[in-house]
């Protein structure tokens, strides 16, 4: 097991009809004044925007609204919540939504307080020092925001999409409540599922070998977000399926599944490989969801590097699917393992996920401009577990069409 440093802050307050505690919570840290940030209008619809402000007004803290953040959101709302953070003396972002949302909540954050461009955070001109508290109700399980050290941000006019890393922008506190998922479209659950999959994946498969608290506790959350999302493709008002769901993302992505496995205490464990694949598609074709876009790269991407660490896939395909090779044969070993990764694209597929790019719409023709991106992003090789160069990249994207 590796050296590792695990900071996990937040304050989950989690269960049944949970938002309407929002109020108190964000009382209870100090709080006075809060900067309200939405995004398109599905928390307007559902009348949760509602319960929450209804829930403010009761513990009698201010708000000013911010609404409007889009999926892959800009920086120039971040620009404009700064402004409004410092002109309505807010002392709290609390954001209502999913990662787009929690994302520009951090931004505004850690933007308000510095002098300069918010921007120049995300191009390593500055250092993040102070940050307002951010506190979160979660309206979509996926992208694990609610609890991560991390925060994406494009700027269309640079056409560029980066990221910054730090604890100090970390929730202060998540409200969880499963309930409010309810209404989550089919596709948005699926795509949801497959996120948090690979935001473990991502981790399970670093260059690490074995660490078994860390590896059965990644296969078990793996297991259980497979029962469940089935659960909820059926029956999308099941509680007990919607509530391990949302803490599974939650869990996914606030670094526990990745104790042990990461190469230096002060990194992020694994390679990330299935997201920077991906993170060019959806870059260029924004109308493909990030998790669908995941829900065919990943097993692409396994099918594609599996023999360069077989006893990771072999420990991957028994702590999820309970599959073990016949005997010590490469005949058997191979079988378990591609039967592996065929199950978990069966699962995808069976949520309503893509099995392959041509499923998105996507053309053969459309990999050069992704892989020139790429390169820009990644430079000539990335990746942990089997570095992959700009052909292998190419090989990778042509296999899942
Ligand atoms: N910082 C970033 O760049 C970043 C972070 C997370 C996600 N993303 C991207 O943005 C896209 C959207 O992700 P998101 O997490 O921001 O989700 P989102 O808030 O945009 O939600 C996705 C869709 O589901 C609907 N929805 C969400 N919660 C709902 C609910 N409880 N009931 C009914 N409908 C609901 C929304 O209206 C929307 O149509 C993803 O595909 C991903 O690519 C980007």
């Amino acid at each position: 097991m590796n050296d590792f440093v695990f900071q996990s802050p937040t304050r989950f307050v989690f269960g049944r009809g949970y938002a309407d505690r929002i109020g108190g919570e964000v009382a209870a840290l100090g709080a006075k004044r809060a900067l309200l940030v939405y995004g398109g209008g599905s928390v307007v619809r559902t009348g949760l925007l509602a319960r929450v402000t209804a829930s403010l007004d009761a513990a009698g803290v201010g708000y000013v609204e911010l609404g409007g953040v889009r999926p892959n959101p800009e920086v120039g709302i971040v620009r404009k919540g700064i402004e409004l953070a410092r002109h309505e003396h807010v002392d709290l972002v609390l954001a209502v939504g999913g990662g787009s949302v929690i994302d520009t909540s951090k931004a505004i954050a850690f933007g308000t307080s510095y002098q300069g461009d918010v921007w120049d955070f995300f191009m390593r001109k500055a250092t993040i020092g102070a940050c307002l508290p951010i506190a979160c109700v979660l309206t979509i399980p996926a992208a694990g925001s609610e609890a991560s050290g991390s925060c994406v941000i494009s700027n269309d006019e640079l056409d560029l999409k980066k990221g910054v890393n730090g604890d100090v922008f970390r929730p202060r506190v998540a409200v969880l409540d499963p309930e409010v998922t309810f209404t989550l479209p089919q596709y948005q659950t699926a795509a949801g599922a497959v996120d948090i999959i690979c935001h473990i994946c991502e981790r399970f498969f670093s260059g690490a070998g074995a660490v078994p608290v860390t590896d059965n506790i990644a296969c078990g959350i793996i297991r259980a977000v497979i029962d469940a999302a089935t659960t909820v493709t059926a029956t999308p008002d099941d509680y007990d399926a919607r509530a391990t769901i949302m803490w599974s993302g939650t869990l996914a992505h606030n670094d526990l599944c990745g104790c042990g496995r990461a190469s230096a205490p002060t990194k992020r464990a694994g390679g990330w490989e299935s997201h920077g694949l991906e993170h060019e598609i959806s870059a260029h074709r924004p109308e493909v969801t990030h998790g669908a876009g995941l829900a065919v790269i990943l097993p692409a991407w396994m099918r594609y590097v599996w023999r360069a660490d077989r006893e990771r896939f072999l420990a991957f395909a028994k702590g999820v699917f309970d599959v073990e090779p016949v005997d010590q044969t490469d005949e058997a070993t191979q079988d378990a393992i591609t039967y592996a990764i065929d199950e978990l694209q069966r699962f995808f597929v069976s949520l309503g996920m893509p099995r392959t790019l041509a499923d998105l719409d996507l053309a053969p023709a459309e990999v050069d401009g992704w892989l020139q991106t790429l390169r820009q992003n990644k430079g000539e090789r990335f990746g942990e577990l089997r570095p992959l160069t700009m052909e292998d990249a190419r090989a990778i994207y042509l296999s899942a069409f």
